[in-house]
């Protein structure tokens, strides 16, 4: 287990929060793209993996238009491939959960002794695995509450908040407190203007983004919605309600207690991003893979197992496994071309 953060916390190890640490960022996407870019910018050794963009992104560098500031880096380490990459302290997964199938060929290479795994992916059960590849301790999860899109390549837009809550992950999510290596990526973050949230419990973490996830990421799809036109009409905000009720009632009975006004709380919140599409919604629209089964089908079956009946949850999943089935993989490609 990791060692924790304790109260006679030492000169040298205060050190050591601000000691040179490097970045590997798997998915040089809308989030990694920019909290990656953000790293840079604050001279953090940064090493971006990417895929579509390298060519572009190697030749121009980054652009990230953003209200906390819009700025260019002309120059990034830009790879193809991860066995080009050198072994980092941190390793940031931005992927789409789709494709974490590439995990168990990319992690290997780049973690060295005291490299952690930062997942900042939505969904359920991301972290667990990463766990299965690397080990239980060496992963951590970021949630991100943040709104980002891709304009262009190496072009990204962040239009919304930026905050993330981060916290330890350990066999069966118990819950790990603070430690140090936490203190050690709060004080990185920070220094890219980035806030950071310390979490001791990351799966009551996972469960309270969830809450925002699961009704807001698969309405937007299933409905053609932005996240102001659900929170704005009386009948899609009672469905949003409703479904983020169960959630407390799934997290509960997983012995994570959601206070009671969080769901007005969050609502409040989230109403802020406007006009986002959210990170689903933007996959639908370019017809790419949905993260069904992160964010939708993993907290089903976690109620399920618990016996909690959540209809509007069950009946969301089955909606959106249609329509990535149907519009979005490529079996509706194959299906098209016939
Ligand atoms: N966007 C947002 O505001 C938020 C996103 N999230 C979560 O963050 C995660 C990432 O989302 P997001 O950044 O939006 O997704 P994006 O699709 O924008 O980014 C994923 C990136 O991974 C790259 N990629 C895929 N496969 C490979 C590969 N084999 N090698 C190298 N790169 C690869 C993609 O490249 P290519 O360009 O070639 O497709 C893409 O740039 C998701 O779990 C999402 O739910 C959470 C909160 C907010
Ligand atoms: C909560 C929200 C909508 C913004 O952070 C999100 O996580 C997403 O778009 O995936």
């Amino acid at each position: 287990m990791e060692v924790r953060f304790d109260s006679n916390f030492n000169s040298s190890a205060r050190r050591s929060l601000s000691e040179n640490r490097s970045y590997a960022i798997l998915g040089t996407g809308a989030l990694g793209g920019f909290y990656g870019a953000r790293l840079q910018q604050a001279g953090i050794d940064v090493h971006f993996l990417l895929r579509s963009d390298y060519e572009y992104v190697k030749k121009h560098g980054l652009f990230i238009e953003s209200p906390d500031g819009t700025f260019r880096l002309p120059q990034v380490n830009a790879y193809r491939n991860v066995h080009d990459m050198p072994c980092c302290d941190v390793i940031v997964v931005a992927l789409k959960t789709t494709q974490n199938n590439l995990l168990r060929q990319m992690l290997p290479c780049l973690v060295k002794d005291n490299s952690v795994v930062l997942v900042l992916q939505n969904g359920l059960g991301v972290e667990e695995e990463v766990a299965g590849i690397v080990g239980s301790n060496r992963v951590m999860g970021g949630l991100c509450f943040t709104c980002n899109d891709k304009v262009a390549p190496g072009h990204f837009r962040h239009l919304h908040y930026g905050v993330i809550t981060l916290a330890e992950y350990a066999y069966d999510y118990l819950a790990c407190g603070i430690t140090k290596r936490m203190l050690q990526v709060k004080t990185d973050f920070e220094r890219a203007g980035i806030l950071i949230q310390l979490a001791e419990d990351l799966l009551l973490a996972r469960w309270k983004k969830l809450i925002c996830n699961i009704p807001f990421n698969g309405l937007t799809v299933v409905l053609n919605a932005t996240i102001k036109d659900l929170i704005s009409d009386v009948h899609t905000r009672a469905l949003v309600e409703e479904m983020m009720q169960e959630m407390v009632t799934v997290a509960a009975a997983y012995h994570r207690a959601i206070a009671d006004d969080y769901i007005e709380k969050r609502l409040k919140y989230i109403a802020k991003m406007g006009p986002y599409r959210t990170s689903t919604k933007i996959d639908f629209d370019y017809r790419r893979s949905l993260e069904v089964e992160a964010i939708f089908g993993n907290p089903l079956r976690a109620a399920q197992q618990a016996g909690i009946d959540t209809p509007q949850l069950a009946m969301l999943y089955r909606q959106l496994k249609f329509l990535d089935t149907y519009y979005c993989t490529d079996r509706a490609i194959a299906v098209l071309a016939h």
